[in-house]
């Protein structure tokens, strides 16, 4: 059977918390790539919740799993990408029912609010928890606007700092 693929992202404060979420990740049986920020200098969250978020949006890869300082910020921004439902979440009961009844495909979590074995309590019930369906699939499906948003703005401000991007993940 094919391993699960799990793309993450972070931004400067939430590549503290991040490589042990990836070694965990992988040492639960995932695939990963991890799409930066790979350096500790000061850098933006929307530049990595966009990319994490798309790369699963356009089918690339299963999960997704974003952090920054709070978790709001890089949440917000997977947020923004037709198709996405990043769930930002600070304890394990949260994750696992987004999965469970909002069939979230991202988790966002702050480095600066969880530590790291909270951490991965978080991501072993949100990666364990199955979508329900039934009534929560039409509820998903009720939420409809998020896939017709014109995400315009975003790709101008995306591409002014494409630069950055790139040198952050080559
Ligand atoms: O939490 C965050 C966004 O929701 C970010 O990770 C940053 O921690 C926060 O914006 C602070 O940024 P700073 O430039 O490091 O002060």
């Amino acid at each position: 059977m094919n391993k699960k693929k799990i793309a993450f992202g972070s931004d400067h404060v939430g590549l503290e918390l991040k490589p042990a979420i990836i070694e965990y990740v992988k040492y639960l049986g995932y695939e990963v790539h991890d799409f930066g920020a790979f350096e500790k200098q000061r850098t933006d969250y929307p530049i990595y919740g966009k990319k994490v978020a798309e790369e699963v949006a356009k089918g690339n890869y299963d999960l997704g799993i974003v952090m920054c300082g709070t978790g709001i910020g890089i949440g917000l921004a997977a947020n923004k990408v037709p198709g996405i439902r990043a769930a930002m979440v600070s304890e394990p009961y949260s994750a696992a029912f987004s999965r469970r009844h909002n069939n979230t495909n991202v988790l966002s979590m702050g480095s600066r609010v969880v530590g790291v074995e909270l951490a991965k309590m978080i991501v072993k019930s949100w990666l364990d928890a199955q979508f329900e369906g039934g009534r929560h699939q039409r509820r998903i499906d009720e939420l409809g606007a998020e896939d017709e948003r014109n995400d315009e703005k975003f790709k101008l401000i995306l591409n002014s700092k494409d630069k950055k991007y790139q040198d952050n993940i080559n």
